[in-house]
């Protein structure tokens, strides 16, 4: 493990009633302690949990559009509010590693093209492969030192066997990289022995595999599909 725990340092005279620190978790944050090389972030839509990531990425010095220390470039509204009051603490200290975040893959992609880069990416420019085949390449190719890696919803692009395969590369890198995933995806949660923080009910808190709605709600559905549907459909 490298990154041990975030704390959120918010002067006296900072607006609470303003973004970021209006978002409940956010503004109930003190520490996060990080115990697992593989830790999720999950929670509803909204709960802060990009946000959070995105300060991570800043603290790490990464491009917080996406990317990792060497990647400049730039994209609209990619900055970080939080970056900035956010204090990490390292055992020991890593500057490698990667923010991947599935909104802005494409820009990210742009930008490897512009610096002819793609050999580390799989031979072929990203926009030439299927989304879901650029992010695993990215995976495979670029997730190969040891590093931290943060992750935001990298289910986004990827089918369900794809997830499977992405649990595998996170198996192989797990040993010697740390991993910090914000997900919705009942299979890359389902990484056994991870962390899981939830982000809902207003603060951040551990939750169990099974006790997430990620579960429940999927494995409900699965078991009762009708039933589900008929209730939800009903007028
Ligand atoms: N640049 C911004 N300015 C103002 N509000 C913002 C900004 N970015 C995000 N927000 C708001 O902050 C809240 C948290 O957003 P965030 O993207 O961190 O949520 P999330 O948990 O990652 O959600 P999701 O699961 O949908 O990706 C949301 O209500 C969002 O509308």
């Amino acid at each position: 493990m490298y990154l041990r725990s975030v704390e959120l340092l918010i002067e006296k005279n900072e607006n609470l009633d303003q973004y970021p620190f209006n978002i409940p978790t956010i503004n109930s944050l003190n520490k996060l302690e990080f115990r697992n090389n593989v830790t999720f972030f999950v929670g509803e839509n909204g709960s802060g949990k990009s946000t959070i990531l995105e300060g991570i990425a800043h603290q790490c010095g990464f491009n917080t559009a996406g990317g990792g220390r060497n990647n400049f470039y730039e994209i609209n509204a990619a900055g970080s509010s939080l970056g900035e009051y956010l204090r990490l603490s390292w055992l020991p200290k890593i500057s490698n590693g990667f923010f991947m975040r599935s909104e802005s893959f494409y820009q990210f992609a742009s930008h490897i093209d512009s610096i002819g880069a793609h050999e580390h990416y799989g031979g072929r420019s990203l926009h030439e492969q299927s989304h879901g085949e650029s992010f695993l390449n990215l995976f495979v190719n670029r997730f190969n030192r040891k590093g931290l890696y943060l992750l935001d919803e990298p289910e986004a692009a990827l089918s369900p066997a794809r997830q499977l395969s992405l649990l595998r590369i996170i198996r192989d890198l797990a040993d010697t990289s740390q991993f910090i995933i914000a997900t919705h995806s009942p299979i890359i949660l389902g990484y056994p022995g991870g962390q899981i923080l939830s982000f809902d009910n207003g603060g951040i808190a551990e939750i169990a595999y099974e006790d997430t709605d990620h579960y429940q709600i999927t494995k409900s559905f699965l078991e009762n599909r009708n039933g589900m549907l008929k209730e939800l459909f009903k007028d």
